[in-house]
């Protein structure tokens, strides 16, 4: 796990617009951004073709990744989807003020987008509705969904990792925020079954709530282990960054 060294927030992400019924970006839109930032020289890196947020809310923390990423990587596409009809129309207004441009869909998680989608998303950043609440406030029109996360927080969030599964690529990242009650450990291992690694990038303690951003990425020699974070794990995944680089130098070296 790394620990988390303070970062500047993006504070040039101006919010053009509201809606009473979209989430305002929070402690927990800060900590995700906050740790695109401390991921900035590796995101730089990756050279993403496309990236995707599922739940955009304001389009605050989309927008962030795309000015993290920065104009020079022009040929990076933007997808966000929202179930909430309003929030995709706040995004829409952040991203045009900031000069990005992308695919806004309202759809629940990314319904209808799979087929198109699968194995091709470079980035995806997921801030869910992640509170424990009862069952029935799950998905209902409106703020709530914002926040309501079912039994332990959990129910959106075990709909979307089998379907990010499906939709990152070869090389895909997933940045997940979640809360101690959701179990993080157990998502881990949940993750590591389908072949992914995953580490802490920020773990950040409010006055309410205690928050995990974890980042998932696929390593081959990840399945069915027990969580590493010994020195064969850091060598591991160090080998695995190596080749991914081979893997993005040799068979996608034509997309840059
Ligand atoms: C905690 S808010 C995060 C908003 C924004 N990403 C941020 O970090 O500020 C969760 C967002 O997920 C959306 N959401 C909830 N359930 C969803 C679903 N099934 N499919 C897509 N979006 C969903 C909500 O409407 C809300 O905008």
């Amino acid at each position: 796990m790394a620990s988390h060294k303070q970062l500047p927030r993006t504070a040039q992400i101006r919010l053009v617009s509201s809606h009473q019924e979209v989430y305002e970006p929070c402690d927990d839109s800060f900590a995700l951004v906050d740790a695109l930032l401390a991921d900035r020289n590796n995101l730089q890196e990756h050279h993403p073709s496309l990236c995707m947020e599922i739940g955009c809310g304001s389009g605050y923390v989309i927008t962030s990744l795309a000015l993290i990423l920065g104009q020079e990587a022009s040929g990076v596409n933007y997808i966000a989807t929202d179930i909430n009809p309003h929030a995709v129309e706040v995004t829409r207004e952040t991203m045009e003020a900031h000069g990005v441009g992308a695919e806004l869909i309202v759809t629940d998680i990314a319904a209808g987008l799979e087929q198109r989608l699968a194995g091709l998303v470079d980035v995806m950043v997921v801030n869910p509705p992640y509170v424990p609440t009862p069952e029935d406030e799950v998905g209902v029109e409106g703020i709530t969904s914002s926040w309501a996360g079912g039994e332990n927080g959990r129910s959106v969030i075990d709909k979307i990792l089998p379907v990010a599964d499906r939709l990152l690529s070869e090389k895909g990242w997933l940045y997940l925020v979640t809360l101690t009650a959701n179990n993080p450990s157990e998502i881990c291992q949940q993750m590591r079954k389908k072949g992914y690694a995953s580490k802490i990038v920020v773990q950040r303690s409010t006055e309410e709530e205690s928050l995990h951003i974890i980042k998932f990425w696929r390593d081959v020699d990840t399945v069915g282990d027990e969580p590493d974070q010994s020195v064969s794990g850091f060598i591991g995944s160090l080998l695995t960054q190596i080749r991914l680089l081979s893997y993005w130098r040799g068979t996608n070296s034509d997309k840059c």
